[in-house]
């Protein structure tokens, strides 16, 4: 007998898998009425119950944690990771109720309906009050065009709207299959009349319209966050809308929940809902099913696909695979650092002894880390493959034959929009990783830390001149390396440093001749 615990408010009709089941006890209680944690094999939760290290701690015989949504920002993923508990969600059972939610609120901000509402009910009846703006023939900027991104779009163009979208991972072909028009953030932020946000929320967009970039925006923009709080920062809103800059403003999340910034919430020209995005009959139905049927199988020893942290390989053939696995994994970030562009194909050559392995897994790996750096946490090598194709990254892999004269080798080339970034590394059993060939230069460095990746002239004086502007800066440098293919001609420097490297020492590189880019490459 397993026993289950649902610790939030999730669809009796969708957990039907499980209460159905005559080996499975389910039990639907809060976590801090439950005094027996320790019995239970599998928890599902929506946003409510936060699954802390020290939950896990308690609940000794868990296996599983599912979500019955999307985001897992409730959930401790890497003490879970540490406890061998696997982590699942339900990707996209709530994309639609998402979609439909933002514009239901972006009809509403444009056309005042609640606060129209509250006067109607209170015994006004003042028309000239309310004077809306019509969506036919707006401008609708959406940063982000992920799964609610994309269902947007759809709706906008239904709606006559102009679509203008800012995401950096966004390809040409997707961008001209949804009609949509890729732009740099700068040219929404500068030409929307409503802007939404549907990114996830990571060191990249926490603060993504702040101060600055509101500041860009159209005088009397609408603005909309509908996916998570702190995307859209509450002090710098609240700035706009006491200037009149902004027009209004739809918030279904907030930084903290149930809000405290109630400056925020007095604005007549905000509207707001308690977090309702996913919250229908369907969506919840969606997505309690989905993970329902996830647990019976994951619980019936089948392999799960929506699984954020654990692979589902046997420990014997991960242990083989486990130093290539997180070689590719590193090489995915590098590549996908360097190339901060949309990229449209990744072809993956494996050599020797790497060959022999289950090369598949390694190629998800390499995909989780590409698109780690792009979309969220919920990239692993379980769904990688599926993530890439629906972004419209398409992928290949290869078995060669010896060529590079290493014992083994994983080569990738990545083909962007404009470039193609090329890389090959090897795995030296009791030495550790190293990167051999960068863009077709011969080099050797161990790929960790803060990278700094310079394109230069072979010049007399440029490896003195970056070592002086890192000085300058009080970076140490801790390992240095040169690659060149001609005397004279297009060189590389890759250096690893002590310190993080800030935008300022990047620019005071490039402001030498001899130096043609350079980049930080975080791994
Ligand atoms: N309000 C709700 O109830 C509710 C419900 C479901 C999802 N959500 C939230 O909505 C958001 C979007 O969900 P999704 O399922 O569409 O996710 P998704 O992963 O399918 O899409 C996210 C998109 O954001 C893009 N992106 C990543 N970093 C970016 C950046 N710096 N700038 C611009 N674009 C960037 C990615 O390339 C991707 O296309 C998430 O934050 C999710 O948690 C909220
Ligand atoms: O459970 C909910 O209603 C929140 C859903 C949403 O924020 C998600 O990330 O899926």
């Amino acid at each position: 007998m397993f026993h289950v615990l649902v610790s939030d408010s999730i669809s009796s009709d969708g957990l039907a898998p499980l209460l159905n089941d005559e080996n499975i006890n389910v039990v639907q209680k809060k976590v801090s009425e439950v005094d027996d944690l320790e019995k239970y094999d599998a928890l599902l939760v929506r946003s409510a119950t936060k699954v802390t290290e020290e939950l896990l701690q308690k609940m000794t015989n868990l296996k599983i944690v599912a979500r019955a949504g999307v985001g897992v920002d409730n959930i401790d993923v890497e003490a879970a990771t540490k406890y061998g508990v696997v982590v699942i969600n339900a990707p996209d059972g709530n994309t639609i109720s998402t979609a439909e939610h933002t514009f239901a609120m972006m009809a509403s901000l444009v056309r005042h309906i609640p606060q129209a509402n509250v006067s109607v009910k209170s015994g006004e009846w003042n028309r000239s009050a309310f004077l809306g703006t019509e969506l036919y023939g707006k401008s609708l900027g959406i940063i982000g065009l992920g799964r609610i991104g994309s269902e947007i779009a759809k709706r906008a163009k239904a709606f006559g709207m102009n679509v203008l979208v800012f995401d950096p991972f966004l390809t040409k072909d997707r961008a001209q299959k949804l009609g949509v028009n890729s732009c740099k953030l700068d040219e929404v932020l500068a030409q929307a009349d409503i802007i939404t946000v549907h990114t996830p929320l990571t060191k990249e967009t926490r603060g993504l319209l702040g101060k600055e970039n509101i500041g860009k925006t159209k005088k009397g923009v609408y603005l909309l966050n509908c996916a998570r709080g702190g995307i859209i920062d509450e002090e710098a809103l609240i700035h706009y809308l006491e200037i009149g800059h902004v027009k209004g403003v739809a918030l279904d999340v907030f930084e903290v929940e149930p809000p405290v910034n109630r400056k925020l919430l007095d604005f007549e020209q905000v509207i707001a809902t308690p977090h309702l995005g996913a919250s229908t009959k369907e969506a919840q139905l969606n997505v309690a099913s989905q993970v329902a049927e996830e647990v019976l199988k994951f619980l019936n020893g089948k392999p799960v696909t929506n699984s954020i942290n654990l692979p589902t390989l046997t420990k014997d053939i991960f242990d083989k695979i486990q130093p290539f696995y997180k070689l590719a994994k590193k090489l995915g970030q590098l590549a996908s650092q360097y190339m901060k562009e949309p990229v449209q194909h990744i072809g993956i050559v494996y050599e020797g002894t790497v060959a022999e392995l289950e090369t598949s897994f390694i190629t998800k790996a390499f995909l989780a880390g590409f698109l780690g750096e792009r979309v969220d946490s919920t990239v692993n090598e379980v769904n990688a493959g599926l993530m890439a194709k629906e972004r419209g990254i398409s992928f290949s892999e290869k078995i060669a034959s010896n060529g590079s004269g290493y014992a083994n080798c994983i080569a990738v080339q990545v083909d962007g929009d404009h470039r193609t970034f090329s890389v090959k590394a090897t795995y030296i059993p009791n030495y550790g990783e190293r990167i051999v060939d960068l863009n077709g230069f011969d080099i050797d460095f161990y790929p960790a830390g803060e990278v700094l990746y310079v394109e230069h002239i072979d010049k007399p004086g440029v490896i003195g001149r970056v070592g002086k502007v890192l000085g300058d800066h009080g970076v140490n440098i801790a390992t240095m390396q040169v690659g060149r293919k001609n005397i004279g001609g297009e060189a590389i420097m890759v250096l690893t440093c002590d310190k993080l490297i800030d935008d300022q020492l990047i620019e005071a590189l490039v402001q030498f001749d001899d130096i043609v880019s350079a980049k930080t490459i975080h791994l």
